[in-house]
């Protein structure tokens, strides 16, 4: 498989976000190197996802920078992969079809479909509408889009949610490959994840009232 990009960094550095009328968080500083992995933690609601959002270019921030260096002429929304939530998985289309488009869409091919099914033990169900999919099965087949298309930046949203144990292990593997290759990681989690020389943020200022910010 392709190597991330050497010297690839990313720096971010006193990074605020409102959302409507009220102060998430401020103050998120951090910064990652070829092969660094950061997991975010926090309360239900505080904030995690949102980050995320931010990283992807989803949301503006209201202050602070995000800069992503070494990574030749792809800016930075063309060197991520983000996996939400919502496993954004087209209900009516195969896993294979899906894997299918994501690989035409991305870019930068790696794994074929079938192969990265295969990788996330999926490859008898290829053929299947993902409508019929388990829950676990479904994030597996949104886990298996990281190794069709070579993206630096995995964004993780609670990536072991659904996941049972085997499958856990797999994608803890499959982070920790990608980390070899100078990718970088970046998960929000509830649940402990064992990425090796992993950073912590902990997103935990209470939301407050912007007015109340106002001098
Ligand atoms: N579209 C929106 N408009 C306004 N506020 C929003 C919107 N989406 C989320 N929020 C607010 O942003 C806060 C942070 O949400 P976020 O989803 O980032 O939290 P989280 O830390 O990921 O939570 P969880 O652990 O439950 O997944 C929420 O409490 C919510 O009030």
């Amino acid at each position: 498989m392709k190597a991330g990009v050497v010297g690839l960094r990313l720096d971010v550095e006193d990074l605020a976000c409102n959302r409507g009328e009220r102060r998430i968080f401020s103050g998120v500083s951090f910064s990652l190197a070829a092969g660094g992995a950061l997991i975010v933690t926090g309360r239900n609601g505080a904030g995690k996802s949102t980050l995320l959002d931010l990283l992807a270019g989803r949301l503006h921030p209201a202050g602070g920078r995000i800069a992503l260096s070494g990574a030749g002429d792809r800016t930075l929304p063309e060197c991520l992969h983000y996996v939400g939530h919502r496993d954004a998985l087209k209900s009516a289309l195969t896993a294979r079809e899906n894997l299918d488009f994501a690989r035409n869409f991305l870019g930068d091919p790696v794994l074929k479909a079938q192969e990265a099914l295969e990788v996330v033990g999926l490859a008898h169900a290829a053929g299947l509408p993902v409508a019929y999919l388990s829950a676990g099965q479904r994030r597996r087949i949104a886990l298996a889009r990281l190794l069709v298309a070579n993206r630096p930046l995995w964004l993780l949203d609670e990536p072991t949610s659904a996941l049972d144990t085997a499958s856990q292990a797999t994608l803890l593997r499959l982070m920790e490959e990608h980390r070899d290759r100078g990718g970088l990681v970046i998960a929000t989690t509830h649940a402990p994840l064992a990425l090796r020389d992993a950073k912590e943020v902990r997103i935990e200022r209470a939301r407050t009232v912007l007015a109340e910010d106002a001098p």
